[in-house]
């Protein structure tokens, strides 16, 4: 089979490690240590693809200590914030303490939030904005689960999602945006959505990004893909012309597995 590529890529590929609820601090130190240096003998190019990871919030610390110690290049983010700055939130994460840490990235409506925790995409709108106040770039999770999929209403779904998600906000706020499009039933499971699929919903995303703030802004925004990612899938998936990341759960729990994920380029092939 064969894919296509992005040729010259109009934006820098993401390949993005959600560590979800693993990892103490100090494992997450011994993982990106190996992480860090898996990509240094592979020579990784962070300019051509960028990578980042998402540790836990109490690994964070430990992150931005390691990173700004041995001066690496990946970035790192946090799995979720609270849409208030500060005060009465027993349990809550401020992006404030977020941006102080270093982050530049913040997970928002990751699907286990919306499901176990029952976010709507009212609080995910607040929280994209306080990313945004804190100057950390909002990665937006959208998806559908099987359900919609069955029905065919998997697009209008997780194109409701994403306006629900970004409502009232401008291009200038949003500037930088990323979008993940996780389908549920493919979270975990080892089901992979299709290259086909993943690039349909790419588009439609980028479409309605275009409509919503203009073609500058959909050119330039991200749209990764998320669900069972592996080396072994990880070119089919990223062959579609609008899909470009990904964010990646349980495979990035492993060194060198994530590392070959980020050298997807590798195993792309022409489609002429
Ligand atoms: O939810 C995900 C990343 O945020 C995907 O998880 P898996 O890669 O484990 O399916």
């Amino acid at each position: 089979m064969t894919t296509q590529t992005n040729g010259v890529f109009d934006r820098t590929p993401l390949i993005a490690g959600n560590w979800k609820m693993n990892m103490d601090h100090t494992q997450g130190i011994a993982l990106l240590q190996k992480l860090a240096w898996t990509l240094k003998d592979a020579r990784h190019d962070f300019s051509r693809v960028e990578v980042a990871v998402f540790p836990p919030f109490t690994g964070l610390r430990s992150v931005q200590s390691l990173v700004e110690g041995d001066g690496l290049q990946i970035a790192y983010g946090a799995q979720d914030l609270s849409d208030q700055d500060s005060g009465a939130y027993t349990g809550d994460i401020s992006g404030q303490f977020l941006a102080k840490l270093g982050c530049r990235y913040a997970l928002v409506g990751h699907s286990e939030r919306r499901s176990i925790h029952a976010e709507s995409d009212e609080q995910c709108r607040d929280k994209v904005r306080a990313a945004i106040r804190h100057g950390l770039t909002p990665m937006l999770c959208i998806g559908e689960g099987l359900e919609q999929r069955q029905a065919g209403e998997h697009v209008q779904y997780t194109l409701e999602q994403l306006r629900g998600s970004l409502a009232e906000l401008n291009a200038g706020e949003l500037e930088g945006l990323v979008v993940a499009y996780e389908p549920v039933w493919a979270i975990g499971t080892g089901e992979v959505a299709g290259p086909e699929d993943a690039q349909e919903m790419a588009h439609a995303i980028r479409a309605e990004l275009e409509s919503l703030y203009g073609e500058d802004f959909a050119k330039a925004t991200r749209v990764l893909y998320g669900g069972s990612v592996k080396s072994s899938n990880v070119a089919n998936i990223l062959g579609g012309a609008d899909v470009d990341g990904a964010l990646v759960g349980g495979a990035s729990l492993d060194a060198e597995e994530f590392a070959k994920i980020t050298r997807f380029e590798q195993h792309l092939v022409t489609d002429q």
